[in-house]
């Protein structure tokens, strides 16, 4: 589990002249690395089609030349679109088609056979377990981490301190993600819930064309696609706790790159470092598959991390929330612990439906 180990924090305290120096040195170095003397370029990116994988990338893209400029003067990027079976499959609910790393899969096979030298991803798509031989290098600083209610008839009244009061009695909610349903359903069980796929642009055109009366989507991916104005109410933490990692962007490398490794790492954000390994070592902990309804969002306040946890079952009449404080340091052993706690507060034959292959 490298992905799951916190890095040095020295680039948190180093100045931006000495993070400059860091990196000219990594990239130095990976050219007399080389036998030729030179880091075959360009450096080859691996990303998803979609708008959304795309803006990331290349947003990672612009931060990386922005931190390490001599990467611009060697045109030093090539990008790679990679279809992975998450993009294809469209029909089924992500739970049903099963697997972990169901948007990844095709682009971590490309990394370990070298086609390509890293991939951007949302980190939330990022299985816990990276395959042999990949280390979560990079995490960017993390967008609003809040899920947002898209609706339909936009003249419905919105109360924000109860806000999924405003759907009429059996609305039908297009909702592709166990997390979200089960959530939802705690709180109006007569919700119905219908599949909505595909990407963001997509599922709002469905539902503009009547295919269900509201869905919900990740605050971050409309805010990056530029359609915040489309949202309706943002539901906060305690309405509807994130995915793991939800809103980051996270970067995947060959575990032997050291070279790679050293350059991303100074772009990192420690903070979003510190929360997400919280988050992921809590789902890894309680075998999230995408089938599974967990939540798992941490922040840091005062220089106290603080992580949230939830498991519930799908059709949400079962539902726990347990929290965790300590220090950054620890959030690994934190995620693992609340975790545990999680599963301990769970009846046993609740646990074994949900964990259910
Ligand atoms: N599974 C799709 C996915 N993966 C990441 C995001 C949003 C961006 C993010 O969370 O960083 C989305 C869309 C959504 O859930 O609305």
């Amino acid at each position: 589990m490298n992905e799951l180990k916190l890095p040095s924090m020295n680039a948190s305290v180093l100045s931006s002249d000495a993070l400059q120096k860091v990196a000219a040195e990594a990239v130095r170095r990976s050219h007399a690395a080389s036998p030729s003397g030179q880091r075959k370029l360009p450096l080859r990116v691996g990303s998803r089609a979609s708008p959304l994988a795309l803006w990331q990338t290349r947003t990672f893209l612009t931060r990386l030349t922005r931190f390490c400029p001599v990467l611009r003067d060697m045109g030093a990027f090539q990008e790679h679109q990679i279809s992975t079976e998450g993009d294809r499959n469209l029909t089924q609910r992500l739970a049903e088609i099963g697997g972990k790393g169901l948007f990844a899969k095709e682009i971590h096979e490309a990394l370990v056979a070298g086609r390509i030298d890293f991939a951007v991803h949302s980190l939330k798509d990022l299985e816990t377990n990276l395959p042999p031989g990949l280390v979560l290098a990079c995490t960017l600083k993390r967008e609003d981490a809040r899920d947002a209610i898209i609706l339909r008839d936009r003249t419905l009244k919105v109360d924000p301190s109860d806000p999924y009061a405003c759907l009429p009695e059996g609305a039908l909610i297009g909702c592709a993600s166990v997390r979200r349903q089960a959530q939802m359903l705690s709180r109006r069980p007569d919700l119905r819930f219908g599949l909505l796929r595909g990407n963001v642009q997509t599922r709002l055109d469905k539902l503009q064309a009547g295919a269900c009366d509201a869905t919900l989507l990740a605050l971050a991916g409309l805010r990056r696609l530029g359609m915040e104005d489309r949202v309706d109410i943002v539901l906060e933490p305690d309405q509807m706790l994130p995915a793991a990692g939800q809103g980051i962007v996270g970067v995947t490398v060959r575990e032997s790159d050291t070279e790679l490794r050293e350059l991303l790492s100074a772009i990192e954000d420690p903070e979003a470092r510190a929360v997400s390994t919280a988050e992921r070592a809590l789902l890894a902990e309680l075998d999230g598959s995408c089938r599974t309804p967990i939540g798992g969002y941490a922040r840091i306040e005062n220089g106290v991390l603080k992580l949230t946890g939830m498991i519930a079952s799908e059709d949400g009449t079962f539902l726990i929330r347990r929290e965790i404080a300590g220090a950054p340091l620890e959030a690994a052993r934190m995620g693992t612990e609340l975790a545990e706690e999680l599963r301990r507060d769970t009846p046993a034959a609740i646990f074994a439906e949900m964990i259910r292959a």
